[in-house]
């Protein structure tokens, strides 16, 4: 019983104690820079009084010794003040070595300053001190002759330690102290003392010797050897250095190097050893054999260069900055009183929350104001993320986000709002260096993230985007920024663009550049599709394009669009074979809303398919909506199109929806937003390209000369073409015979034959054989052969076409 209570006792004792916090006190940066400077102005004073002390100590003994008068004349360089913190410390103190201790108070404003590692600081202070201490004891051996050298102190000392061990004890013990110094502070062994005089002692012999001698094979050094040499050369690192020789003079002496003195060997011992004939190894580079083809694409590429697709449009020329606005307060105005004021609001918020800060850094955007705080040692982030909505709401102003913890840094990001938001022009992306200089396949300047660089992102990468934000965001802009950084980076062979504006505004202005840029269906007279229906033919049409870019990369054996248009333009790919040069297609949808709710699973599986398939044959697609609920961007789109936009947005579901998390909710709209490509998000503030800017631009393109037509899709025949065309000879396809000759010729009942040949989709191709089947040309689908091909020459195709016509 006796025996519990006393243990309760004891627990209920320690308890309070452990709870007992210790008053943390840690230093803001600016704090550190505050106290880190008071030290080393104070250390520079105390060097600047010593050396002075030095000349001028004598004559101010006379004046320091009387009461200090304001009157009272020294000269010292550091007045009064100097003369009497030398006499302190010189005099009366450490004598000369009182230098050191300058040197120490000056290193250590240096660490405090720049938040150096405090253990290392701790270390010079130590082996200082000893220092000091050790040398104004030698130092006192010739006090009674200068009696500045080991000051009262060394001079006490030195004479105690004479008065018990003598002078010569003293001495010893000094030496003593010398050797214990260098044992531990430069990790000194007697075998590297022997070995550094060995080897002081062989460089001498060395230069007294003739080069004569002939150079000798360099020997094998082993690792421990080296290893000591190591020891040697830190501790000793002038010596070595000076005592380098030649390379020559390293060679000439194989025995001493076998000794492992030789110390300039280790460095380069291995390259030495590698030019045995054993470890080399001949690499012996095959040339690859040349086909027949490829000897004749060199002939070409020798007599005509390589294809150049924008031949057509040579003369074309790409629209000058100056059609771009500049605005004038465009660069980055800091406002100290409003960081000042937003860092006091931080700090006091959270304070309210028991969250303190041990340092607060400011990155200052185009919009916005990135505040990165370093919570206290202990403070738990998922605390601070947990607090995320009270945290905005007590700094009570819009566009507020808390990134908790900043991805990679352990920081917290505070964004806050500009008072005074300064515009990125689209003139001043477009003229990055970024930007001009990019390597990109589809570059795409947006505008400026938070720590003001341009940002600019390859589309072709992407590989489609996804883009939604409320009415009135930016959208618009975004897409017009998206098509103005393309425009400004691509030639009109290179790039197509097919457009899709059910609201019939927005990109009306690119009708303009139709003929260079944009590609359209073969029967249709806009090129901007505004019509649903129309919406359909093309997305399918993209669909066979998409196909037969597969087919001919595939008969290219190419893996993707870069490598199929290079190949193309070595001239390796016959066009007479089908092969033409590639440009990028990119489709622009705004409001897919509007297109998904009254056209449905229509649109979302051509679209879908797309997204799937069509990044490796350069067809890349942007959709753009305002509504960004489910039912809009569904799972599949979603899963199709990781790289996102998110302009502000009304609601924090909308949000999730778009980018898998909060935080489109918080923008401040105007172009403000959020770029993901799968995994952080990017605060970017998007460029801002006017109308009258894209309409200078159009004109500017438009009135160059351009193709005969805009770029032609294959033509897509919908559904309700009708299955039975091919019965009645009439309705046949415009390419009937033209396709029952080709089959006859190459004897092949294949669609992908027809697909390839006549460059067309595979339901068209599909509906062809169905048509020639249904005249007798070819037999019936025996599965996974090809069909049967029933007519044998050109000869009896033609009597057999006529006798239909009878
Ligand atoms: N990047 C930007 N920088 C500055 N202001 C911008 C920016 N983007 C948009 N704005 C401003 O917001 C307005 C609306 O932009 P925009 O027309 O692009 O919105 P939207 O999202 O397309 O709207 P809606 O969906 O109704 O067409 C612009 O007229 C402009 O004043």
């Amino acid at each position: 019983m006796a025996k519990k209570t006393a243990k309760k006792k004891t627990t209920t004792k320690a308890k309070p104690k452990a709870k007992v916090k210790r008053p943390t006190f840690t230093m803001t940066s600016q704090q550190k820079l505050v106290l880190g400077s008071f030290f080393i102005i104070t250390g520079l004073l105390l060097f600047i009084s010593f050396l002075s002390f030095v000349f001028t100590g004598k004559e101010d003994q006379s004046v320091l010794t009387n009461f200090p008068e304001r009157s009272t004349e020294y000269k010292n360089w550091a007045s009064q003040l100097g003369a009497w913190v030398s006499e302190f410390f010189i005099t009366k103190g450490f004598g000369l070595s009182s230098f050191i201790f300058s040197g120490l108070i000056t290193l250590s404003g240096v660490y405090i300053a720049f938040s150096l590692t405090k253990a290392k600081l701790r270390k010079h202070w130590i082996w200082g001190t000893l220092i000091m201490i050790w040398l104004s004891i030698l130092l006192g051996f010739f006090t009674h002759k200068f009696d500045m050298l080991g000051g009262t102190i060394g001079y006490e000392m030195n004479l105690f330690f004479q008065d018990y061990i003598g002078k010569i004890g003293t001495i010893l013990l000094l030496l003593f102290g010398f050797v214990t110094y260098l044992a531990i502070r430069f990790k000194v062994t007697g075998e590297s003392l022997v070995n550094f005089f060995k080897r002081t002692k062989q460089n001498l012999k060395d230069d007294f010797k003739s080069d004569e001698t002939p150079p000798q094979p360099a020997v094998n050094i082993d690792n421990s050897l080296t290893e000591e040499a190591e020891a040697i050369k830190s501790a000793f690192e002038v010596p070595l250095k000076n005592t380098e020789t030649p390379k020559s003079k390293k060679n000439s002496k194989p025995k001493e190097t076998v000794e492992g003195i030789t110390m300039e060997v280790s460095e380069k011992p291995k390259e030495e050893t590698v030019e045995t004939p054993e470890l080399q190894v001949e690499v012996e580079t095959v040339e690859e054999e040349k086909s027949e083809t490829d000897n004749l694409a060199d002939k070409l590429v020798e007599d005509f260069g390589l294809f150049d697709p924008t031949l057509e449009l040579n003369k074309y020329q790409f629209p000058p900055l100056d059609l771009l606005k500049k605005y004038p307060n465009e660069g980055i105005s800091i406002d100290q009183d409003e960081l000042e004021e937003n860092k006091n609001k931080i700090v006091e918020t959270l304070n309210n929350y028991k969250i303190g800060i041990s340092s607060i850094k400011a990155t200052i955007g185009p919009t916005v104001t990135l505040y990165e705080i370093v919570p206290d040692a202990g403070v738990r982030i998922s605390k601070i993320k947990n607090l995320e909505d009270d945290i905005a709401l007590s700094l009570a102003a819009l566009g507020i986000r808390i990134i908790a913890p900043i991805p990679g840094k352990g920081t917290i990001g505070i964004e806050v709002p500009n008072k005074n938001s300064t515009i990125v022009s689209m003139r001043s992306v477009i003229a990055s260096q970024k930007f001009q200089k990019s390597e990109m396949q589809l570059p795409i300047a947006f505008g400026k993230t938070i720590s003001n660089e341009t940002f600019v992102v390859d589309l072709a990468k992407m590989p489609h985007l996804l883009m939604a934000g409320a009415t009135g965001q930016g959208k618009s802009v975004g897409l017009n920024a998206v098509l103005t950084s393309l425009l400004y980076k691509k030639h009109p062979a290179e790039v197509k663009f097919v457009l899709v504006d059910p609201k019939k505004v927005e990109l009306t202005l690119f009708n303009k550049i139709e003929r260079h840029y944009l590609a359209k269906l073969p029967d249709s007279e806009e090129a901007i599709i505004t019509d649903n229906t129309k919406v359909i033919n093309t997305l399918n049409s993209l669909c066979i394009e998409m196909d037969n870019r597969y087919e001919m990369l595939k008969n290219a054996f190419c893996r993707n669009i870069a490598e199929y248009n290079a190949k193309f333009k070595a001239r390796k790919l016959n066009p007479n074979d089908g092969h033409a040069f590639l440009p990028y297609i990119v489709l622009v949808v705004d409001e897919f809303a509007d297109l998904i709710m009254t056209a449905g699973k229509e649109v979302e599986t051509p679209i879908a398919r797309l997204a799937q398939l069509a990044r490796a044959i350069g067809i890349h697609l942007i959709i753009a909506t305002q509504r960004p609920s489910v039912n809009v961007i569904t799972g599949i789109i979603k899963a199709n199109f990781p790289a996102r936009i998110a302009f502000r947005v009304t609601s924090k579901i909308d949000s999730r929806t778009i980018l898998d998390g909060s935080g489109a909710d918080q923008l401040i709209g105007r172009g403000d937003m959020l770029y993901t490509q799968g995994n952080e998000l990017i605060r970017i503030q998007c460029a801002f390209v006017d109308t009258p800017e894209v309409e200078k631009i159009t004109e500017f393109i438009g009135s160059q000369k351009a193709y005969p037509d805009a770029h032609l899709l294959p033509e897509y025949v919908g559904e309700e073409g009708g299955t039975n065309l091919d019965v009645d000879i009439s309705d046949r396809d415009k390419l009937f015979r033209e396709a029952a000759e080709i089959i006859v010729t190459s004897q092949q009942g294949s669609a992908s034959l027809l697909q390839r040949k006549l460059k067309l989709g595979y339901n068209r191709a599909g509906r062809i054989i169905d048509q020639l089947e249904a005249a007798g040309i070819v037999g019936s689908f025996e599965g996974s052969k090809a069909r049967q091909v029933l007519v044998p020459d050109l000869v009896a195709l033609d009597q057999l076409l006529e006798n239909e016509q009878q």
